[in-house]
Protein backbone atom coordinates (compact mmCIF):
# COMPACT_ATOMS: atom_id res chain seq x y z
CA UNK A 1 0.00 0.00 0.00
CA UNK A 2 2.40 2.24 1.13
CA UNK A 3 4.66 1.77 -2.36
CA UNK A 4 1.11 2.75 -3.77
CA UNK A 5 1.57 5.99 -2.33
CA UNK A 6 2.41 7.90 -5.37
CA UNK A 7 -0.96 7.32 -7.06
CA UNK A 8 -2.51 9.68 -4.90
CA UNK A 9 -1.30 12.97 -6.46
CA UNK A 10 -2.08 10.74 -10.10
CA UNK A 11 -5.18 10.28 -8.90
CA UNK A 12 -5.74 14.57 -8.11
CA UNK A 13 -4.06 15.27 -11.39
CA UNK A 14 -6.25 13.11 -13.27
CA UNK A 15 -9.22 14.55 -11.19
CA UNK A 16 -8.66 18.33 -12.38
CA UNK A 17 -7.54 17.01 -16.09
CA UNK A 18 -10.91 18.11 -17.63
CA UNK A 19 -10.06 21.88 -16.09
CA UNK A 20 -7.18 22.38 -18.55
CA UNK A 21 -8.40 20.30 -21.60
CA UNK A 22 -10.48 21.87 -24.93
CA UNK A 23 -12.80 19.84 -26.46
CA UNK A 24 -11.12 17.27 -28.95
CA UNK A 25 -8.14 16.71 -26.03
CA UNK A 26 -10.89 16.11 -23.68
CA UNK A 27 -11.97 13.29 -26.57
CA UNK A 28 -8.47 11.73 -26.75
CA UNK A 29 -8.71 11.11 -22.87
CA UNK A 30 -11.74 9.56 -22.91
CA UNK A 31 -10.33 7.23 -25.06
CA UNK A 32 -6.84 6.83 -23.82
CA UNK A 33 -8.68 5.69 -20.89
CA UNK A 34 -11.35 2.92 -22.66
CA UNK A 35 -7.58 1.82 -23.77
CA UNK A 36 -6.04 1.53 -20.38
CA UNK A 37 -8.85 -0.55 -19.48
CA UNK A 38 -8.53 -2.93 -22.15
CA UNK A 39 -4.46 -2.84 -21.94
CA UNK A 40 -4.78 -3.92 -18.35
CA UNK A 41 -7.23 -6.56 -19.13
CA UNK A 42 -5.07 -7.69 -21.51
CA UNK A 43 -1.79 -7.61 -19.10
CA UNK A 44 -3.89 -9.76 -16.92
CA UNK A 45 -3.60 -12.53 -19.58
CA UNK A 46 -1.03 -11.91 -21.46
CA UNK A 47 1.58 -10.19 -19.08
CA UNK A 48 0.36 -12.03 -15.61
CA UNK A 49 -0.63 -15.58 -16.19
CA UNK A 50 1.45 -16.12 -19.64
CA UNK A 51 -1.63 -16.95 -22.29
CA UNK A 52 -1.47 -15.11 -25.74
CA UNK A 53 -4.52 -13.67 -26.40
CA UNK A 54 -5.27 -11.82 -29.62
CA UNK A 55 -9.17 -11.64 -29.00
CA UNK A 56 -9.06 -8.92 -26.68
CA UNK A 57 -10.38 -6.13 -29.46
CA UNK A 58 -13.31 -8.87 -29.84
CA UNK A 59 -13.98 -8.87 -26.14
CA UNK A 60 -14.47 -4.85 -26.61
CA UNK A 61 -16.39 -5.48 -29.34
CA UNK A 62 -18.92 -7.84 -27.87
CA UNK A 63 -19.40 -5.05 -25.22
CA UNK A 64 -20.28 -2.66 -27.87
CA UNK A 65 -22.11 -4.15 -29.80
CA UNK A 66 -24.07 -5.69 -27.15
CA UNK A 67 -25.42 -2.86 -25.91
CA UNK A 68 -25.70 -1.25 -29.13
CA UNK A 69 -27.86 -4.09 -30.26
CA UNK A 70 -30.20 -4.10 -26.71
CA UNK A 71 -30.81 -0.93 -26.25
CA UNK A 72 -31.53 0.41 -30.09
CA UNK A 73 -33.81 -3.04 -30.85
CA UNK A 74 -34.43 -5.01 -28.09
CA UNK A 75 -35.51 -1.58 -25.84
CA UNK A 76 -33.28 -1.86 -22.88
CA UNK A 77 -32.31 0.85 -21.06
CA UNK A 78 -28.36 1.92 -21.37
CA UNK A 79 -27.13 0.45 -17.82
CA UNK A 80 -29.32 -3.08 -17.72
CA UNK A 81 -27.95 -3.54 -21.46
CA UNK A 82 -24.55 -2.75 -20.12
CA UNK A 83 -24.37 -5.37 -17.16
CA UNK A 84 -25.74 -8.12 -20.05
CA UNK A 85 -22.92 -6.67 -22.15
CA UNK A 86 -20.14 -7.28 -19.03
CA UNK A 87 -21.41 -10.56 -18.62
CA UNK A 88 -21.95 -11.05 -22.73
CA UNK A 89 -18.17 -10.31 -22.86
CA UNK A 90 -17.27 -12.30 -20.12
CA UNK A 91 -19.17 -15.57 -21.46
CA UNK A 92 -17.44 -14.93 -24.67
CA UNK A 93 -14.07 -14.69 -22.39
CA UNK A 94 -14.56 -18.39 -21.60
CA UNK A 95 -15.24 -19.44 -24.84
CA UNK A 96 -11.78 -18.27 -26.37
CA UNK A 97 -10.53 -19.38 -23.23
CA UNK A 98 -11.92 -23.15 -23.91
CA UNK A 99 -8.63 -23.50 -26.62
CA UNK A 100 -6.14 -22.47 -23.64
CA UNK A 101 -7.03 -25.72 -22.17
CA UNK A 102 -5.39 -27.32 -24.96
CA UNK A 103 -3.29 -25.74 -26.85
CA UNK A 104 -0.64 -22.83 -25.82
CA UNK A 105 2.00 -20.56 -26.80
CA UNK A 106 1.67 -19.58 -30.99
CA UNK A 107 -1.08 -21.66 -31.42
CA UNK A 108 -3.06 -20.58 -28.74
CA UNK A 109 -2.14 -17.17 -30.36
CA UNK A 110 -3.41 -18.17 -33.63
CA UNK A 111 -6.85 -19.50 -32.64
CA UNK A 112 -7.83 -16.81 -30.74
CA UNK A 113 -6.72 -14.49 -33.40
CA UNK A 114 -9.04 -16.85 -35.79
CA UNK A 115 -12.27 -15.90 -32.85
CA UNK A 116 -11.59 -12.30 -33.52
CA UNK A 117 -11.86 -12.64 -36.86
CA UNK A 118 -14.84 -14.63 -36.54
CA UNK A 119 -16.23 -11.84 -34.69
CA UNK A 120 -15.41 -8.84 -36.92
CA UNK A 121 -16.43 -11.03 -40.02
CA UNK A 122 -20.26 -11.44 -38.25
CA UNK A 123 -20.51 -8.09 -36.96
CA UNK A 124 -19.69 -6.75 -40.72
CA UNK A 125 -22.32 -9.46 -42.49
CA UNK A 126 -24.83 -9.53 -39.77
CA UNK A 127 -27.94 -7.87 -40.08
CA UNK A 128 -28.94 -7.25 -36.53
CA UNK A 129 -25.02 -5.55 -36.26
CA UNK A 130 -25.72 -3.32 -38.78
CA UNK A 131 -23.66 -4.98 -41.41
CA UNK A 132 -20.49 -2.48 -42.18
CA UNK A 133 -22.34 0.49 -41.59
CA UNK A 134 -22.74 -0.65 -37.84
CA UNK A 135 -25.41 1.21 -35.52
CA UNK A 136 -25.73 4.43 -35.12
CA UNK A 137 -27.77 6.62 -32.65
CA UNK A 138 -27.25 4.69 -29.13
CA UNK A 139 -28.90 5.97 -26.27
CA UNK A 140 -26.89 8.76 -24.05
CA UNK A 141 -26.29 7.01 -20.58
CA UNK A 142 -28.45 8.03 -18.27
CA UNK A 143 -27.26 9.76 -14.60
CA UNK A 144 -29.08 11.17 -12.03
CA UNK A 145 -30.30 13.63 -14.17
CA UNK A 146 -26.64 14.73 -15.39
CA UNK A 147 -25.73 15.22 -19.26
CA UNK A 148 -23.46 12.21 -20.22
CA UNK A 149 -23.54 13.40 -23.70
CA UNK A 150 -20.60 15.97 -22.68
CA UNK A 151 -17.38 14.74 -23.17
CA UNK A 152 -16.07 16.13 -19.54
CA UNK A 153 -19.21 14.72 -17.04
CA UNK A 154 -18.52 11.23 -19.53
CA UNK A 155 -14.87 11.52 -18.27
CA UNK A 156 -15.55 11.27 -14.68
CA UNK A 157 -17.44 8.24 -15.52
CA UNK A 158 -15.05 6.80 -17.43
CA UNK A 159 -12.37 7.77 -14.18
CA UNK A 160 -14.42 5.97 -11.64
CA UNK A 161 -14.69 2.86 -13.70
CA UNK A 162 -11.78 2.76 -14.63
CA UNK A 163 -9.97 3.76 -10.89
CA UNK A 164 -12.12 0.33 -9.93
CA UNK A 165 -10.82 -1.77 -12.73
CA UNK A 166 -7.50 -1.03 -11.95
CA UNK A 167 -7.86 -1.29 -8.09
CA UNK A 168 -9.44 -5.08 -8.45
CA UNK A 169 -6.21 -5.96 -11.06
CA UNK A 170 -3.79 -4.49 -8.47
CA UNK A 171 -5.47 -6.88 -6.55
CA UNK A 172 -5.88 -9.93 -8.23
CA UNK A 173 -1.47 -9.29 -9.24
CA UNK A 174 -0.69 -8.74 -5.75
CA UNK A 175 -2.37 -11.55 -4.29
CA UNK A 176 -2.21 -15.30 -4.21
CA UNK A 177 -4.70 -15.70 -6.97
CA UNK A 178 -1.95 -13.53 -9.25
CA UNK A 179 0.35 -15.26 -7.66
CA UNK A 180 -0.55 -18.46 -8.97
CA UNK A 181 -0.90 -17.11 -12.31
CA UNK A 182 2.51 -16.20 -12.46
CA UNK A 183 3.61 -19.52 -11.59
CA UNK A 184 1.57 -21.29 -14.06
CA UNK A 185 3.13 -18.67 -16.68
CA UNK A 186 6.67 -19.46 -15.49
CA UNK A 187 6.23 -23.21 -14.92
CA UNK A 188 2.36 -25.14 -15.13
CA UNK A 189 3.80 -28.29 -14.18
CA UNK A 190 5.53 -27.12 -11.00
CA UNK A 191 2.74 -25.05 -10.91
CA UNK A 192 0.55 -27.74 -10.68
CA UNK A 193 2.47 -29.94 -8.40
CA UNK A 194 2.30 -27.04 -5.82
CA UNK A 195 -1.72 -26.85 -6.06
CA UNK A 196 -2.68 -24.62 -8.77
CA UNK A 197 -5.56 -25.68 -10.83
CA UNK A 198 -4.20 -25.50 -14.43
CA UNK A 199 -7.30 -25.25 -16.63
CA UNK A 200 -9.74 -23.14 -14.25
CA UNK A 201 -6.56 -20.81 -13.81
CA UNK A 202 -6.50 -20.40 -17.61
CA UNK A 203 -10.12 -20.14 -18.01
CA UNK A 204 -9.71 -17.35 -15.10
CA UNK A 205 -7.65 -15.56 -16.74
CA UNK A 206 -9.65 -15.66 -20.20
CA UNK A 207 -12.70 -14.47 -18.07
CA UNK A 208 -11.13 -11.45 -16.32
CA UNK A 209 -9.89 -10.28 -19.86
CA UNK A 210 -13.62 -10.88 -21.37
CA UNK A 211 -14.57 -8.66 -18.30
CA UNK A 212 -12.54 -5.78 -18.93
CA UNK A 213 -13.17 -5.88 -22.87
CA UNK A 214 -16.99 -5.94 -22.03
CA UNK A 215 -16.61 -2.64 -19.74
CA UNK A 216 -14.70 -0.44 -21.96
CA UNK A 217 -16.73 -1.70 -24.53
CA UNK A 218 -19.83 -0.28 -22.67
CA UNK A 219 -18.06 2.67 -21.64
CA UNK A 220 -16.81 3.52 -25.84
CA UNK A 221 -20.94 3.02 -26.42
CA UNK A 222 -21.51 5.15 -23.94
CA UNK A 223 -19.03 7.80 -25.32
CA UNK A 224 -19.03 7.43 -28.90
CA UNK A 225 -22.82 6.15 -29.27
CA UNK A 226 -21.97 4.61 -32.71
CA UNK A 227 -20.37 1.08 -33.44
CA UNK A 228 -19.30 -0.44 -37.05
CA UNK A 229 -16.51 -3.14 -37.66
CA UNK A 230 -13.84 -1.30 -37.93
CA UNK A 231 -13.34 -0.09 -34.36
CA UNK A 232 -12.43 -3.75 -33.61
CA UNK A 233 -10.47 -4.66 -36.15
CA UNK A 234 -7.29 -6.79 -36.21
CA UNK A 235 -5.42 -3.48 -36.36
CA UNK A 236 -6.69 -2.37 -33.19
CA UNK A 237 -5.55 -5.26 -31.61
CA UNK A 238 -1.87 -4.89 -32.74
CA UNK A 239 -2.33 -1.69 -31.02
CA UNK A 240 -3.45 -2.58 -27.94
CA UNK A 241 -0.66 -4.95 -27.89
CA UNK A 242 2.03 -2.79 -28.44
CA UNK A 243 0.37 -0.75 -25.91
CA UNK A 244 1.02 -3.88 -23.46
CA UNK A 245 4.33 -4.78 -25.00
CA UNK A 246 5.75 -1.00 -24.80
CA UNK A 247 3.94 -0.44 -20.97
CA UNK A 248 5.64 -3.72 -20.05
CA UNK A 249 3.16 -6.48 -20.02
CA UNK A 250 3.61 -8.04 -16.21
CA UNK A 251 3.16 -5.01 -14.99
CA UNK A 252 -0.44 -3.86 -14.80
CA UNK A 253 0.53 -0.04 -14.38
CA UNK A 254 3.10 -0.80 -17.11
CA UNK A 255 0.18 -1.44 -19.13
CA UNK A 256 -2.11 1.85 -18.43
CA UNK A 257 1.63 3.85 -19.09
CA UNK A 258 1.60 1.96 -22.44
CA UNK A 259 -2.09 2.77 -23.04
CA UNK A 260 -1.99 6.30 -22.29
CA UNK A 261 0.99 6.89 -24.61
CA UNK A 262 0.34 5.46 -27.02
CA UNK A 263 -2.99 6.91 -27.72
CA UNK A 264 -1.25 10.11 -27.38
CA UNK A 265 1.26 9.08 -29.91
CA UNK A 266 -1.82 7.84 -32.57
CA UNK A 267 -3.21 11.21 -32.06
CA UNK A 268 -0.13 12.78 -32.80
CA UNK A 269 0.24 10.83 -36.15
CA UNK A 270 -3.02 11.16 -37.40
CA UNK A 271 -2.44 12.20 -40.64
CA UNK A 272 0.64 9.74 -40.98
CA UNK A 273 -1.90 7.03 -40.07
CA UNK A 274 0.39 4.54 -43.11
CA UNK A 275 3.75 5.13 -41.28
CA UNK A 276 2.18 5.03 -37.41
CA UNK A 277 1.46 1.27 -37.83
CA UNK A 278 5.62 0.64 -39.07
CA UNK A 279 6.47 3.06 -36.28
CA UNK A 280 4.66 0.92 -33.40
CA UNK A 281 6.35 -2.28 -35.14
CA UNK A 282 9.24 -1.17 -35.25
CA UNK A 283 8.94 0.63 -31.32
CA UNK A 284 7.62 -2.97 -30.07
CA UNK A 285 10.56 -4.95 -31.98
CA UNK A 286 13.29 -1.95 -30.12
CA UNK A 287 11.09 -3.28 -26.73
CA UNK A 288 10.99 -6.79 -26.70
CA UNK A 289 14.95 -6.81 -28.46
CA UNK A 290 16.41 -4.03 -25.47
CA UNK A 291 13.78 -4.02 -22.65
CA UNK A 292 11.65 -7.31 -22.65
CA UNK A 293 9.93 -6.31 -19.56
CA UNK A 294 8.69 -2.76 -21.52
CA UNK A 295 8.87 0.06 -19.88
CA UNK A 296 7.93 -0.97 -16.22
CA UNK A 297 10.58 -4.08 -16.18
CA UNK A 298 13.50 -0.87 -16.84
CA UNK A 299 14.17 -0.31 -13.45
CA UNK A 300 14.27 -4.22 -12.62
CA UNK A 301 16.32 -5.02 -15.38
CA UNK A 302 18.94 -2.57 -13.79
CA UNK A 303 18.68 -3.91 -10.25
CA UNK A 304 18.93 -7.18 -11.26
CA UNK A 305 22.53 -6.42 -13.40
CA UNK A 306 23.47 -4.94 -9.71
CA UNK A 307 22.26 -7.54 -7.75
CA UNK A 308 24.70 -10.67 -8.09
CA UNK A 309 23.40 -13.21 -5.17
CA UNK A 310 26.06 -15.61 -6.70
CA UNK A 311 27.51 -15.16 -3.21
CA UNK A 312 25.01 -15.62 -0.71
CA UNK A 313 25.20 -17.81 2.20
CA UNK A 314 22.93 -20.23 3.32
CA UNK A 315 21.99 -19.83 6.90
CA UNK A 316 21.52 -22.95 9.43
CA UNK A 317 18.38 -25.32 9.37
CA UNK A 318 16.30 -24.79 12.17
CA UNK A 319 14.85 -28.64 13.25
CA UNK A 320 11.17 -29.13 13.06
CA UNK A 321 9.52 -30.42 16.31
CA UNK A 322 9.66 -34.11 16.22
CA UNK A 323 5.97 -35.36 16.70
CA UNK A 324 5.18 -38.28 18.53
CA UNK A 325 5.64 -41.66 16.49
CA UNK A 326 1.92 -42.65 16.00
CA UNK A 327 2.57 -46.80 14.69
CA UNK A 328 -1.28 -47.24 14.05
CA UNK A 329 -0.84 -44.89 10.76
CA UNK A 330 -0.31 -47.50 8.26
CA UNK A 331 0.77 -47.21 4.70
CA UNK A 332 1.09 -43.52 3.08
CA UNK A 333 1.82 -45.21 -0.04
CA UNK A 334 1.11 -48.03 -2.13
CA UNK A 335 1.96 -48.76 -5.64
CA UNK A 336 0.24 -51.78 -7.08
CA UNK A 337 1.54 -53.64 -9.79
CA UNK A 338 2.20 -50.09 -12.21
CA UNK A 339 3.41 -50.23 -15.93
CA UNK A 340 3.58 -46.98 -17.98
CA UNK A 341 4.59 -47.53 -21.46
CA UNK A 342 5.32 -44.84 -23.70
CA UNK A 343 4.46 -45.62 -27.22
CA UNK A 344 6.96 -49.01 -27.76
CA UNK A 345 9.20 -48.09 -24.40
CA UNK A 346 8.44 -49.94 -21.32
CA UNK A 347 9.34 -47.08 -18.65
CA UNK A 348 7.68 -49.43 -15.47
CA UNK A 349 7.27 -52.85 -15.82
CA UNK A 350 4.62 -53.90 -13.08
CA UNK A 351 6.12 -52.05 -10.39
CA UNK A 352 4.66 -52.69 -6.89
CA UNK A 353 5.80 -50.47 -3.51
CA UNK A 354 4.39 -49.89 -0.19
CA UNK A 355 5.85 -47.22 2.06
CA UNK A 356 4.58 -47.26 5.71
CA UNK A 357 3.77 -43.59 7.76
CA UNK A 358 7.05 -41.72 8.64
CA UNK A 359 8.95 -44.43 6.90
CA UNK A 360 12.15 -42.46 4.48
CA UNK A 361 12.51 -44.88 1.78
CA UNK A 362 15.25 -44.72 -0.88
CA UNK A 363 14.36 -45.45 -4.91
CA UNK A 364 17.42 -45.98 -6.83
CA UNK A 365 18.82 -47.69 -9.82
CA UNK A 366 20.54 -46.90 -12.96
CA UNK A 367 20.22 -44.16 -15.65
CA UNK A 368 16.89 -44.93 -17.02
CA UNK A 369 15.65 -47.50 -14.88
CA UNK A 370 12.52 -45.53 -14.31
CA UNK A 371 12.69 -43.67 -10.77
CA UNK A 372 11.48 -40.95 -12.37
CA UNK A 373 8.65 -42.30 -14.42
CA UNK A 374 7.32 -43.91 -11.04
CA UNK A 375 7.20 -40.32 -9.05
CA UNK A 376 5.39 -38.39 -12.12
CA UNK A 377 2.95 -41.63 -12.01
CA UNK A 378 2.66 -41.22 -8.39
CA UNK A 379 2.74 -37.33 -8.41
CA UNK A 380 -0.18 -37.04 -10.65
CA UNK A 381 1.81 -36.38 -13.80
CA UNK A 382 1.39 -39.88 -15.96
CA UNK A 383 -1.99 -41.90 -15.99
CA UNK A 384 -0.51 -45.70 -15.10
CA UNK A 385 -1.19 -47.73 -18.43
CA UNK A 386 -1.80 -50.48 -15.86
CA UNK A 387 -2.24 -50.94 -12.14
CA UNK A 388 -3.13 -48.72 -9.24
CA UNK A 389 -1.69 -45.97 -6.44
CA UNK A 390 -3.56 -45.73 -2.97
CA UNK A 391 -2.69 -42.89 -0.80
CA UNK A 392 -3.87 -43.92 2.67
CA UNK A 393 -5.91 -46.69 1.13
CA UNK A 394 -7.67 -44.22 -0.72
CA UNK A 395 -7.23 -45.07 -5.02
CA UNK A 396 -5.98 -42.02 -6.69
CA UNK A 397 -4.87 -43.27 -9.76
CA UNK A 398 -4.56 -40.72 -12.94
CA UNK A 399 -5.76 -38.18 -9.95
CA UNK A 400 -4.44 -34.93 -11.81
CA UNK A 401 -1.10 -33.20 -9.95
CA UNK A 402 -3.48 -30.38 -7.93
CA UNK A 403 -5.44 -33.12 -6.35
CA UNK A 404 -2.90 -35.01 -4.59
CA UNK A 405 -0.83 -31.80 -4.24
CA UNK A 406 -4.38 -31.06 -2.13
CA UNK A 407 -3.96 -34.40 -0.78
CA UNK A 408 -0.56 -33.80 0.87
CA UNK A 409 1.68 -34.84 -1.87
CA UNK A 410 4.69 -32.99 -2.38
CA UNK A 411 7.54 -33.48 -4.76
CA UNK A 412 10.97 -31.93 -6.00
CA UNK A 413 12.21 -32.36 -9.84
CA UNK A 414 15.53 -33.47 -10.81
CA UNK A 415 15.83 -30.46 -12.51
CA UNK A 416 14.95 -27.52 -10.26
CA UNK A 417 12.21 -25.98 -11.44
CA UNK A 418 11.78 -22.88 -9.35
CA UNK A 419 9.54 -20.04 -10.52
CA UNK A 420 11.95 -18.20 -11.95
CA UNK A 421 10.43 -14.76 -12.21
CA UNK A 422 9.16 -14.74 -8.76
CA UNK A 423 11.53 -14.19 -6.28
CA UNK A 424 12.37 -16.76 -3.20
CA UNK A 425 9.50 -15.74 -1.07
CA UNK A 426 7.06 -15.75 -3.69
CA UNK A 427 8.10 -19.62 -4.50
CA UNK A 428 7.51 -20.20 -1.21
CA UNK A 429 4.15 -18.32 -0.72
CA UNK A 430 2.91 -20.56 -4.42
CA UNK A 431 3.47 -23.35 -1.89
CA UNK A 432 1.95 -22.18 1.47
CA UNK A 433 -1.66 -20.80 -0.71
CA UNK A 434 -3.89 -24.09 0.03
CA UNK A 435 -6.51 -22.27 -1.55
CA UNK A 436 -8.46 -23.98 -4.05
CA UNK A 437 -9.40 -21.87 -7.52
CA UNK A 438 -12.76 -21.78 -6.63
CA UNK A 439 -12.10 -18.92 -4.15
CA UNK A 440 -11.64 -16.53 -6.85
CA UNK A 441 -15.31 -14.91 -6.27
CA UNK A 442 -13.72 -13.76 -2.99
CA UNK A 443 -11.67 -11.05 -4.84
CA UNK A 444 -14.54 -9.62 -5.94
CA UNK A 445 -16.99 -10.07 -3.12
CA UNK A 446 -14.43 -9.91 0.32
CA UNK A 447 -11.41 -8.18 -0.93
CA UNK A 448 -10.56 -7.60 2.47
CA UNK A 449 -10.43 -11.14 3.56
CA UNK A 450 -8.15 -11.76 0.86
CA UNK A 451 -5.94 -9.03 2.12
CA UNK A 452 -5.62 -10.56 5.21
CA UNK A 453 -4.80 -14.15 3.90
CA UNK A 454 -1.84 -12.80 2.23
CA UNK A 455 -1.17 -11.09 5.27
CA UNK A 456 -1.12 -14.42 6.94
CA UNK A 457 0.64 -16.06 4.01
CA UNK A 458 3.37 -13.78 4.63
CA UNK A 459 3.72 -14.69 8.32
CA UNK A 460 4.37 -18.17 7.78
CA UNK A 461 6.36 -17.80 4.78
CA UNK A 462 9.02 -15.86 6.67
CA UNK A 463 8.74 -18.43 9.51
CA UNK A 464 9.98 -20.87 6.54
CA UNK A 465 12.50 -18.15 5.45
CA UNK A 466 13.93 -18.44 8.71
CA UNK A 467 13.43 -22.35 9.11
CA UNK A 468 15.32 -23.24 5.88
CA UNK A 469 17.90 -20.20 6.61
CA UNK A 470 16.78 -18.20 3.68
CA UNK A 471 17.20 -15.15 5.13
CA UNK A 472 19.60 -13.88 2.84
CA UNK A 473 18.08 -14.30 -0.31
CA UNK A 474 14.77 -13.94 0.59
CA UNK A 475 13.93 -11.25 -2.17
CA UNK A 476 16.28 -12.56 -4.68
CA UNK A 477 15.39 -14.21 -7.85
CA UNK A 478 16.20 -17.91 -7.68
CA UNK A 479 18.00 -18.31 -11.00
CA UNK A 480 20.77 -15.72 -9.53
CA UNK A 481 21.58 -17.86 -6.71
CA UNK A 482 23.97 -20.76 -6.21
CA UNK A 483 22.96 -24.59 -7.21
CA UNK A 484 22.91 -25.40 -3.98
CA UNK A 485 21.13 -22.51 -2.62
CA UNK A 486 18.20 -23.57 -4.95
CA UNK A 487 17.94 -26.80 -4.12
CA UNK A 488 16.97 -25.97 -0.68
CA UNK A 489 14.79 -23.82 -1.83
CA UNK A 490 12.80 -25.63 -3.44
CA UNK A 491 12.73 -28.47 -0.48
CA UNK A 492 11.67 -25.55 1.75
CA UNK A 493 8.49 -24.94 -0.93
CA UNK A 494 7.70 -28.68 -1.11
CA UNK A 495 7.76 -28.15 3.14
CA UNK A 496 5.66 -25.15 2.64
CA UNK A 497 2.67 -27.60 1.66
CA UNK A 498 2.78 -29.37 4.90
CA UNK A 499 2.59 -32.54 3.27
CA UNK A 500 2.02 -35.98 4.42
CA UNK A 501 4.28 -37.88 1.63
CA UNK A 502 7.57 -35.75 0.08
CA UNK A 503 8.97 -36.97 -3.27
CA UNK A 504 12.44 -36.34 -3.30
CA UNK A 505 13.76 -36.47 -6.82
CA UNK A 506 17.68 -36.55 -6.80
CA UNK A 507 18.04 -33.97 -3.67
CA UNK A 508 21.57 -34.23 -3.72
CA UNK A 509 22.29 -33.60 -7.41
CA UNK A 510 25.13 -31.04 -7.79
CA UNK A 511 25.77 -30.73 -4.06
CA UNK A 512 29.01 -30.89 -2.49
CA UNK A 513 29.97 -33.27 0.63
CA UNK A 514 29.06 -30.59 3.47
CA UNK A 515 26.03 -29.79 1.39
CA UNK A 516 24.71 -33.61 1.38
CA UNK A 517 25.40 -33.69 5.10
CA UNK A 518 23.36 -30.82 5.91
CA UNK A 519 20.78 -32.37 3.13
CA UNK A 520 20.56 -35.52 5.17
CA UNK A 521 19.91 -33.58 8.66
CA UNK A 522 17.15 -32.15 6.95
CA UNK A 523 15.62 -34.38 5.58
CA UNK A 524 15.57 -36.39 9.16
CA UNK A 525 14.24 -34.05 10.55
CA UNK A 526 11.17 -33.91 7.88
CA UNK A 527 10.62 -37.44 8.46
CA UNK A 528 10.77 -36.52 12.53
CA UNK A 529 8.40 -34.49 11.85
CA UNK A 530 5.86 -36.90 10.99
CA UNK A 531 6.33 -36.92 7.06
CA UNK A 532 6.61 -39.83 5.02
CA UNK A 533 9.32 -39.30 2.58
CA UNK A 534 10.85 -41.19 -0.51
CA UNK A 535 13.84 -40.16 -2.22
CA UNK A 536 15.44 -41.22 -5.28
CA UNK A 537 19.14 -40.39 -5.30
CA UNK A 538 22.34 -41.40 -7.27
CA UNK A 539 24.45 -40.72 -4.13
CA UNK A 540 24.58 -44.27 -2.28
CA UNK A 541 26.40 -42.69 0.68
CA UNK A 542 23.42 -40.86 1.47
CA UNK A 543 20.81 -43.69 0.32
CA UNK A 544 22.71 -45.96 3.31
CA UNK A 545 23.24 -43.64 6.08
CA UNK A 546 19.22 -41.87 5.64
CA UNK A 547 16.70 -44.70 4.07
CA UNK A 548 15.36 -47.36 5.95
CA UNK A 549 14.52 -49.54 3.14
CA UNK A 550 15.36 -48.82 -0.54
CA UNK A 551 13.86 -50.03 -3.72
CA UNK A 552 16.08 -50.83 -6.44
CA UNK A 553 14.58 -50.90 -10.06
CA UNK A 554 16.45 -51.57 -13.12
CA UNK A 555 15.19 -51.89 -16.60
CA UNK A 556 11.56 -50.29 -15.30
CA UNK A 557 11.33 -53.63 -12.86
CA UNK A 558 11.87 -53.84 -9.12
CA UNK A 559 15.17 -56.54 -8.86
CA UNK A 560 15.64 -55.87 -4.80
CA UNK A 561 13.64 -53.96 -2.03
CA UNK A 562 14.77 -54.07 1.74
CA UNK A 563 17.51 -52.88 4.41
CA UNK A 564 20.04 -50.77 2.31
CA UNK A 565 22.81 -53.17 3.58
CA UNK A 566 21.05 -56.57 2.36
CA UNK A 567 20.18 -54.83 -0.86
CA UNK A 568 23.45 -53.41 -1.58
CA UNK A 569 24.46 -57.09 -1.73
CA UNK A 570 22.02 -58.29 -3.48
CA UNK A 571 23.38 -60.23 -6.82
CA UNK A 572 20.62 -58.59 -9.26
CA UNK A 573 21.33 -55.41 -8.06
CA UNK A 574 25.57 -55.80 -8.18
CA UNK A 575 24.91 -57.21 -11.78
CA UNK A 576 22.20 -54.12 -12.77
CA UNK A 577 24.81 -51.55 -11.57
CA UNK A 578 28.28 -52.79 -13.20
CA UNK A 579 25.96 -53.38 -16.00
CA UNK A 580 25.87 -49.06 -15.74
CA UNK A 581 28.63 -46.35 -15.59
CA UNK A 582 27.88 -46.15 -12.18
CA UNK A 583 29.75 -48.23 -9.38
CA UNK A 584 28.07 -50.24 -7.14
CA UNK A 585 26.95 -49.32 -3.59
CA UNK A 586 30.20 -51.01 -1.76
CA UNK A 587 29.30 -53.37 1.30
CA UNK A 588 31.22 -50.68 3.36
CA UNK A 589 29.29 -47.88 2.00
CA UNK A 590 26.12 -50.05 2.65
CA UNK A 591 26.93 -50.52 6.38
CA UNK A 592 28.02 -47.07 6.79
N1 LIG B 1 7.56 -38.63 -21.46
C1 LIG B 1 8.30 -39.65 -21.92
N2 LIG B 1 8.16 -40.06 -23.19
C2 LIG B 1 8.90 -41.09 -23.67
N3 LIG B 1 9.78 -41.77 -22.93
C3 LIG B 1 9.96 -41.42 -21.66
C4 LIG B 1 9.23 -40.33 -21.08
N4 LIG B 1 9.61 -40.20 -19.78
C5 LIG B 1 10.54 -41.16 -19.56
N5 LIG B 1 10.75 -41.88 -20.68
C6 LIG B 1 11.68 -43.00 -20.84
O1 LIG B 1 11.43 -43.90 -19.78
C7 LIG B 1 12.65 -44.47 -19.34
C8 LIG B 1 12.79 -44.23 -17.85
O2 LIG B 1 13.07 -42.86 -17.65
P1 LIG B 1 13.20 -42.20 -16.22
O3 LIG B 1 13.45 -40.75 -16.41
O4 LIG B 1 12.04 -42.59 -15.39
O5 LIG B 1 14.51 -42.92 -15.65
P2 LIG B 1 15.33 -42.58 -14.35
O6 LIG B 1 15.55 -43.87 -13.64
O7 LIG B 1 14.69 -41.51 -13.57
O8 LIG B 1 16.68 -42.08 -14.98
P3 LIG B 1 17.74 -41.00 -14.40
O9 LIG B 1 18.43 -41.61 -13.26
O10 LIG B 1 18.66 -40.76 -15.56
O11 LIG B 1 16.96 -39.79 -14.04
C9 LIG B 1 13.77 -43.84 -20.14
O12 LIG B 1 14.10 -44.73 -21.20
C10 LIG B 1 13.14 -42.59 -20.67
O13 LIG B 1 13.70 -42.23 -21.91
Amino acid sequence: MRRLAWLVPVAVAAWLLPYGLGGYSMHVADVAIIFAILAVGLGLTMGVAGQINLAQVAFFGVGAYTVAILTTQAGFGFWSAAVLAVLAAAVFGALVGVPALRMQSHYLGIVTLGLALAFTNWVTNATVAGRAEGISDLPVPPMFGLDLSSGYLFYYVELVVFALALAFALLVTHSPLGRRLRAMRDDDLAAGALGAEIPLLRMTAFVLSGLYGGVAGVLYAGLIRFVAPESFNIANMFLLLAMVIIGGRSSILGCVVGAVALSLVREALLDASAYAQLGYGLVVVLVVVFAPQGLAGLPRQFLRRRRDGSRAQLGPFQPYEAAAPAPSDGDVLEVREVTKRFKGLVALDGVSLTVPAGQIRGVVGPNGSGKTTLFNVISGFYTPTQGSVRLRGRDVTGAAPYRLSHRGVARTFQNLRLFEDLSVRENLLVGLDRTPTTWIWRYPGLPWKVLGYERELRERAGELIERFGLAEVADAEPRSLPYGIQRRIELARAMAMRPGLLLLDEPAAGLNGEEVRRLGEIVRSIRDSGVTVVIIEHNMGLVMSLCEQVTVLSGGRVIADGPPAEVAVHPDVVAAYLGDSMTAPTAEEATR
